[in-house]
């Protein structure tokens, strides 16, 4: 019997399918069946005592309450990036009510979906308060993926969600067509402010300038694979909010993320002038008032 399996088969949880098929079986449930190897009933996949969780975040804490009794001996593996908005609740957090803290891990680092599943080679960090998280789940990885351990869960997951707004915001300065310098200077400037929203929660300043975060960054804000990016693309070009999504037809994370971020910096008093001109671009305001503002700040 297998016992690894993926739960949510949308991009990121196909890739992480084909690339933990390599070494063992590997099951994949979704809440749309699909036609995929080894696709099984979210009941089969859910009796694995190791399971790897790829469902967006917004929809985490329902997915959970409605779906999931954690099995004794159960080791978890989260791998969605995302603040939740209703509440900003860190994903952890919300985790920490159904699973114990020695049998979860959370993944970060520089991973687009279409490479992984291409078998082409990356780095990721499988951040985790217990290391025997990391020592169990490390063996299922297939050799083109080196995976290093952090006991930094807070600051992996901060920076693997602030990424996504940094990316929007990335997106409409090349969508605006600012130019190389000014994309530069936005992803240091992103850089330095992810890390000072970590460290008002305890994130080490380590996890920001390694894979989870500078890593993350550095591919997600200067490509179009990047799903955050080309909302941003479209955000510079006028579209609809709506019409963006509709279009992209996957999900951004960045998008609900940065609305989590706006509240908790105004409720911890936490300057975060990219990610709050992202979110007041998403509520409406036109991008070059946001660069005027931004400029001036
Ligand atoms: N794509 C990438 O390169 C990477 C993505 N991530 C993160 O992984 C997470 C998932 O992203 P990705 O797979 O790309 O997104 P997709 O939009 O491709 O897929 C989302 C998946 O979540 C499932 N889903 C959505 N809503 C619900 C719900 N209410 N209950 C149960 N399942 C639900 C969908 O199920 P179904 O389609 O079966 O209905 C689908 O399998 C995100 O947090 C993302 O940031 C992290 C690293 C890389
Ligand atoms: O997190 C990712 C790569 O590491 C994927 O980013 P997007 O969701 O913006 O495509």
């Amino acid at each position: 019997m297998a016992k690894i399996a993926v739960i949510g088969a949308g991009k990121w949880g196909q890739a992480l399918h084909f690339a933990l098929s390599q070494k063992q079986e590997c099951l994949i449930t979704s809440r749309t069946k699909r036609d995929i190897k080894n696709f099984v009933t979210l009941e089969e996949a859910l009796n694995c005592p190791y399971l790897v969780i790829a469902i967006p975040a917004q929809q985490i804490r329902e997915w959970l309450k409605n779906n999931f009794k954690y099995k004794e001996g159960q080791k978890i593996l989260v791998a969605s990036k995302g603040i939740e908005a209703s509440t900003g609740e860190f994903l952890n957090e919300i985790y920490s009510k159904y699973v114990p803290e020695d049998s979860i891990g959370f993944i970060s680092g520089p991973s687009f979906a279409a490479e992984v599943i291409k078998g082409l080679p990356c780095a990721l960090v499988l951040n985790s308060t217990s290391k025997k998280v990391y020592d169990k789940f490390k063996p299922f990885f297939p050799d083109f993926i080196k995976v290093y351990y952090s006991s930094d869960v807070v600051g992996a997951e901060i920076a693997g969600a602030y990424k996504n707004v940094l990316a929007i915001a990335s997106g409409i300065c090349d969508g605006l067509q600012l130019g190389n310098n000014a994309r530069a200077s936005l992803i240091s400037r992103g850089l330095v402010e992810m890390k000072r929203f970590g460290k008002k929660f305890g994130a080490k300043k380590s996890s920001f300038i390694g894979l989870s975060g500078a890593g993350d960054l550095f591919l997600t804000a200067s490509s179009t694979l990047s799903r955050n990016y080309r909302v941003g693309l479209g955000l510079a070009q006028n579209k609809k909010l709506e019409d963006i999504l509709d279009e992209l037809g996957e999900v951004a994370e960045g998008v609900k993320t940065a609305e989590a971020i706006y509240k908790l910096s105004e409720e911890y008093s936490i300057y975060s002038p990219i990610a709050r001109e992202v979110k007041l671009i998403l509520d409406g305001k036109h991008p070059k008032d946001s660069l005027k503002d931004l400029l001036r700040g």
